[in-house]
């Protein structure tokens, strides 16, 4: 794999990270036999690089292992209108082999998340607006910032966005959250109205390499006019995005598409394996759950313990290929009646194909 970053990368005078021992470029032309649908200078994860880095991700199943170590994931979402979105998030993460999934969410929210799955651990703590008095608005924040922090140290990754709304309360709450989540290190996958949040906090993740931003294509326009203050231009999109990562500061952005394109500033790589036509909604959710796994088992692997390749790269091209394995499986069957539920039964069966449990 890294022979082909440098060859394609070298000409943007990228710096490349090691990752293992790589193809050429015909190979990879060959495999993803899509080169002429990815922005100029993307560089295409081959299918062989991919199961690489799955591969060199997933944790094995031990019986010495307790519960927790596969990974604590807590989702931040789900308000009145979106219960769906931290759903999805929350029950990927734990069919990707995770232990334990939370979400925190309204009041609102909580008991339609709970009937979707025994599952999860739901916490009802986040406020809306319309449920609180003026004058109480500040202890609200304070209790809620409270119970978090009764969790936050104990979570592997956070997701902050799937179906929380713009309730200004509320992302006020969540603000706080995120700080606390960056002082305590803990990794956190933004998505959803994540990023609406942080397009106007950019000091909210700014400098901290372990912030993921999953962007879809009205996010990233939003992100690209606030950042760089132009509009988006695929002409020129792999500077683009490179751009948009170093304007935030040390961040790593997974711009969501027809090919996902994820760089941390330094490579820009491209997932264009193919997936599903259909485009029904909550797929963007299963990634960001997906990604927290992938990302908090990197951290404790020896690609990146020993050999320093970044978590959040790896993290989330190994989620945008799984989802997208697990898209074109749930195709297979169930053609146009296609929905996210069906793609996430398909979740553990397409990481089983790649990294069998011994
Ligand atoms: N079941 C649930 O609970 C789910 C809840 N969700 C939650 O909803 C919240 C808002 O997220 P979002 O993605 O709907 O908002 P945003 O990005 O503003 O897009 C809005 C509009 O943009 C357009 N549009 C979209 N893609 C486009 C494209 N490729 N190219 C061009 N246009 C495109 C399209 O507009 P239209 O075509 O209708 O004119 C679309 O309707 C957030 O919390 C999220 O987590 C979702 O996760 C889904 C499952
Ligand atoms: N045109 C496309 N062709 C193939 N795959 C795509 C296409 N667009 C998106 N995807 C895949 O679907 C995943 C979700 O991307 P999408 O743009 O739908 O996110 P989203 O709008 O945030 O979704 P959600 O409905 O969950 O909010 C991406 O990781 C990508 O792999
Ligand atoms: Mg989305």
């Amino acid at each position: 794999m890294v022979g082909l970053l440098d060859a394609v990368l070298r000409r943007q005078q990228l710096l490349i990270r090691c990752l293992g021992q790589h193809s050429n470029k015909k190979d990879i032309c060959n495999t993803t036999g899509k080169m002429q649908s990815l922005l100029s200078g993307g560089v295409p994860v081959s299918e062989s690089d991919a199961i690489r880095i799955l591969r060199s991700v997933t944790p094995s199943l031990e019986s010495s292992k307790h519960k927790g170590q596969a990974g604590k994931i807590a989702i931040v979402g789900g308000c009145r209108e979106y219960t769906g979105a931290p759903y999805y998030s929350a029950i990927s993460a734990l069919k990707i082999g995770a232990d334990l999934s939370h979400v925190f969410c309204t009041q609102d929210a909580a008991a339609v998340i709970k009937s979707y799955s025994p599952e999860l651990i739901v916490h009802p703590i986040l406020e809306e607006s319309y449920n609180v008095r003026d004058e109480d608005r500040k202890a609200i924040s304070a209790k809620v910032i409270a119970e978090v922090d009764k969790w936050i140290e104990r979570f592997d990754c956070l997701v902050i966005g799937p179906g929380l709304g713009r309730d200004p309360l509320l992302l006020d709450c969540v603000s706080d959250i995120m700080k606390h989540a960056k002082e305590s290190n803990i990794p956190m996958v933004i998505d959803g109205d994540g990023l609406s949040l942080v397009t106007n906090c950019l000091d909210l993740v700014s400098g901290y390499p372990l912030a993921v931003l999953t962007p879809n294509v009205n996010e990233y326009k939003r992100l690209v006019q606030k950042v760089l203050q132009c509009e988006v231009n695929d002409e020129n999109g792999t500077q683009q995005l490179h751009s948009l990562a170093k304007g935030i500061g040390g961040v790593t952005i997974l711009r969501k598409g027809g090919s996902d394109y994820i760089t941390d500033g330094q490579t820009v790589s491209a997932v264009d394996l193919y997936g599903s036509p259909r485009r029904c909604g909550g797929q963007g959710d299963v990634l960001s759950g997906s990604v927290a796994v992938f990302l908090a088992w990197a951290r404790k692997s020896a690609v990146v313990e020993k050999e320093g390749a970044n978590p959040a790269i790896l993290g989330c091209i190994a989620g945008s290929v799984l989802l997208r394995k697990a898209a074109s499986l749930a195709f297979e069957s169930k053609r146009r009646s296609t929905l996210t539920t069906d793609i996430i039964e398909h979740l553990g069966t397409s990481l089983e194909g790649i990294c069998p449990v011994a």
